[in-house]
């Protein structure tokens, strides 16, 4: 598919769609006002470009016009909205992750303070709120002052599929402009088929997603909010996991973190605790008898070892099955269970101690930290700025640092993974000095 394919990328793949011309003056004309052009602040006549090596733009195109680049994320001066008339909408869907309150307590407060919409509604419990009649919850200042000192979603999410015509009758029937989606690819490529049957309806409803995920498998951007806090989280156990064995007479850690197809939580983790031998995870295949091997070796060297092992990695090693979850997310092969299993038949009458650890679900149920609550609040004020501009079909998020709109087709059209060959997988390799391949 074209959109997979970063040189097949054009000017026109990246344009953000627009609900109609833009009339009305935006409330922040004060803020706007003096804004200056420099390295920080893209206006919205320019644009971000797609490539950022000689190499990515070489023979592209003739003309610099032509080059793909990105719409800026921000404020702009003519709004498609009056904000006195928008009612707007939220919806959180899919895995729990960190940063979920943030985001709705910042769209809410962004929403009626900066702008001052009339509502803002919040639809329960994922997409299922939208098809299911069920009354949404009115989100005014006052119900999400202190929601963001909290995990999870005060709108509650699910996983499972619902019907587009259904849930654009529920916007419909709610008067909604606006509805900001919150969730991963899956929540995407549903919002995607929402403004799809806005747009064939011919409704002015803007769609804009917002990047939740703490896999990190939403491609474009540098990362997607709850990340970061889920990967600190991930460390903590592994520290333990490390305590635990080098304390232990050949003491072995085993460390299970979530992580379906991508392997960025039990990379990045890996480089916070340190102390790791071995990080496997689904982009890097291994062998059982080769990571036995090394953990032999290992406890030869050094009296204990440490592995950890991302929840989609090895499962060539499990048998295979075709089960899904209500959203059509395949379930995988317990990895963690199967090593632990392996490792203590594998090692045979060598005396050791394993400690397994899976903190599963601890990871992504906690507050955001720092870095994730500033991301979710920049996030959810670029996704304000951009529907009320009119944009649509699109999702927010920054990439090598700046804000940017893009549409939601290419951030579905592709997955994020650990790129082996990259300077992330090099780094860990280098961290662990695990074998390239084993
Ligand atoms: N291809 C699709 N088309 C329409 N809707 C989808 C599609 N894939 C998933 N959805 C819907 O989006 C919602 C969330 O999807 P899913 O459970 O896969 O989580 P996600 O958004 O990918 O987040 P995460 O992977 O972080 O948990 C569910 O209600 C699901 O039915
Ligand atoms: O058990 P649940 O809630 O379906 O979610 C588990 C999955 O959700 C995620 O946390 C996010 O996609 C994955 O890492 C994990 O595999
Ligand atoms: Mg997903």
């Amino acid at each position: 598919m074209r959109l997979s394919d970063l040189q097949a990328i054009t000017h026109d793949d990246l344009l953000i769609t627009r609900l109609g011309t833009r009339t009305v003056d935006t409330p922040l004309q004060e803020l706007l006002g003096n804004r200056q052009e420099s390295v920080h602040y893209v206006t919205e006549t320019d644009r971000v470009l797609l490539d950022d090596t000689l190499g990515m733009a070489k023979g592209r195109v003739e003309r610099t016009e032509d080059l793909p680049a990105f719409n800026p994320g921000g404020p702009r001066a003519k709004l498609f909205f009056d904000p006195s008339e928008v009612t707007a909408a939220i919806v959180t869907c899919g895995g729990l992750c960190p940063g979920l309150n943030n985001v709705i307590r910042a769209l809410v407060l962004h929403l009626r303070h900066a702008y001052g919409c009339r509502d803002v509604l919040g639809f329960k419990n994922g997409y299922q709120g939208l098809a299911d009649g069920s009354d949404p919850v009115r989100l005014t200042p006052d119900l999400v002052r202190d929601i963001h000192t909290r995990g999870g979603t005060i709108l509650g999410t699910s996983r499972g599929s619902q019907d587009a015509a259904t849930m654009v009758d529920t916007l419909v029937a709610h008067r909604i402009d606006m509805l900001f989606v919150v969730g991963g690819d899956g929540t995407l490529r549903g919002a995607s088929l929402l403004a799809d049957e806005a747009a064939r309806r011919g409704l002015p409803i803007a769609v804009v997603g917002v990047p939740k995920t703490i896999d990190n498998d939403i491609p474009w951007i540098d990362h997607s909010f709850g990340f970061q806090t889920a990967y600190a989280r991930a460390a903590e156990s592994i520290t333990a996991a490390h305590t635990e064995a080098s304390s232990g007479v050949n003491g072995i850690g085993l460390v299970k973190l979530m992580g379906r197809h991508s392997g960025f939580i039990a990379a990045h983790a890996t480089l916070v605790a340190q102390g790791v031998d071995f990080t496997l995870i689904p982009e890097v295949p291994f062998t059982l008898d080769g990571l036995l091997a090394g953990i032999r070796k290992k406890l030869a060297d050094q009296g204990h070892a440490v592995v950890v092992v991302a929840e989609g990695a090895g499962q060539d090693l499990l048998p295979a099955s075709t089960a899904t979850d209500p959203s059509g997310n395949r379930k995988l092969g317990d990895i963690g269970a199967f090593l632990r299993q392996e490792i203590s038949e594998g090692l045979g009458d060598l005396p050791y101690s394993l400690r397994y650890i899976d903190p599963g679900y601890a990871i992504r149920s906690v507050p955001a930290n720092a870095f994730d609550a500033v991301y979710c609040t920049r996030l959810a004020q670029a996704a304000t700025h951009a529907a009320m501009a009119g944009f649509t079909s699109m999702m927010v998020g920054s990439r090598r640092g700046r804000f940017i709109n893009l549409p939601i087709k290419l951030a579905t059209a592709t997955s994020n993974h650990v790129d082996p060959h990259g300077d992330l997988w090099m780094a860990v390799l280098e961290t662990t000095g695990q074998p390239v391949r084993f």
